[in-house]
């Protein structure tokens, strides 16, 4: 989250947007989806840490305090985030086959719940990222695409698994063509589409916005996607509009600590939710894959959008007051909790 892209709200915004709409975003979404599972195609890579006080100059050569490697990646930071607020998710995406960090990034997943039996390896490393974690919270990050960026072959089980699903979830970490065809393959199934807008900055294609159910970008993304300004809460709604005009059923805009904004479909009202209150904000890493991937979750438990709003800032709120991406993602229970206290 960058604090510079933060939204400076006005006070009627804010209490005009309190206002909670009840409404099913997704008619497609019924109880008789509750138990399919979600599946999640995407990135999975090892996020090597590297505490710095600042960039090397060219020619420079730094010493950092430590070096740690965490699990990451959009993909699998969503699935995992999904596995841990307790829905059944299964994870397609790609390991390293001779990269050591494979078994550690594998253990993480499962260990959160996430099937990965659909999930293949392939030659080369895995995904990485190099973390420059500098000394007043910046972050300089150089990716390697590695697997995530290698050819896909999805199988039969694969596509056989993405048609029964009870939503499928993507993001813009790996190839975009893989993107298409799981959202064309899930659209032909009448399964819903998620995607986070997360990851590459190009323009989406118009053959892939036209299936998407959900949209889900925060207000930097949502201007690179549009072209538009998003300096203000009416600004995020028309630069959304301009999304659904390019035919995404409904928009979800992450907006930090000011919260989120939903656009739940033609003809219904936006939905605003305030973000819930963190006594402290240590590491806002991975708090968007948490709360697009909790969203689904409570969407596809058949909540409403407004409690499916909650739901997911609640996830967030928990998220940000934790270290790392995958640790820090709250667990069903916590979430809960967080709910009942408000
Ligand atoms: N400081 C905070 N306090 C409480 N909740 C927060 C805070 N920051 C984020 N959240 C919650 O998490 C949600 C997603 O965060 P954010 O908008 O930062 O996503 P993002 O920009 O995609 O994040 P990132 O790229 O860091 O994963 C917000 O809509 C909000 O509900």
């Amino acid at each position: 989250m960058l604090a510079s892209r933060r939204l400076h709200l006005n006070t009627k915004a804010r209490v005009s947007s309190r206002r909670v709409v009840a409404i099913s975003p997704r008619a497609a979404l019924t109880d008789s989806m509750v138990q399919k599972p979600l599946v999640v195609v995407g990135s999975v890579n090892a996020d090597l840490v590297l505490p710095i006080e600042r960039l090397p100059r060219p020619g420079e050569t730094l010493a950092a305090a430590s070096i740690e490697t965490v699990p990451g990646g959009k993909g699998a930071n969503q699935a995992a985030a999904a596995a841990r607020a307790g829905y059944p998710t299964s994870f397609i995406g790609q390991f390293g086959r001779d990269d050591p960090n494979a078994t550690l990034l594998r253990g993480a997943l499962a260990g959160c719940g996430v099937d990965l039996s659909h999930a293949v390896d392939v030659d080369g490393p895995c995904g990485t990222a190099l973390i420059l974690l500098q000394a007043g919270g910046e972050n300089s990050i150089i990716i390697v695409g590695g697997a995530n960026q290698a050819a896909w072959q999805l199988s039969d089980s694969a596509r056989q698994l993405l048609s029964g699903a009870g939503a499928v979830l993507l993001q813009r970490e790996i190839p975009e063509s893989v993107n298409l065809e799981v959202a064309l393959l899930a659209k032909a199934a009448g399964v819903p589409v998620f995607l986070d807008a997360g990851g590459v900055e190009g323009p989406i294609a118009p053959a892939l916005l036209a299936c998407l159910d959900v949209l889900s970008p925060n207000e930097t993304e949502l201007a690179r996607l549009t072209g538009l300004p998003t300096e203000g809460e009416e600004q995020v709604r028309a630069a959304a509009e301009s999304l659904m005009a390019a035919g995404v059923r409904s928009v979800l805009v992450k907006l930090g600590a000011d919260g989120s904004l939903l656009l739940p479909g033609a003809g219904s009202e936006p939905i605003r939710q305030l973000a819930i209150r963190a006594p402290e904000v240590v590491d806002t890493t991975g708090a968007g894959d948490c709360f697009t991937a909790t969203y689904a979750v409570a969407v596809l438990e058949g909540q409403d959008a407004a409690s499916a709003l909650r739901f997911a800032s609640a996830a967030g709120c928990l998220c940000v007051q934790r270290r790392g991406a995958m640790p820090s993602l709250p667990s069903r229970q916590e979430v809960e909790a967080l709910l009942a206290a408000q």
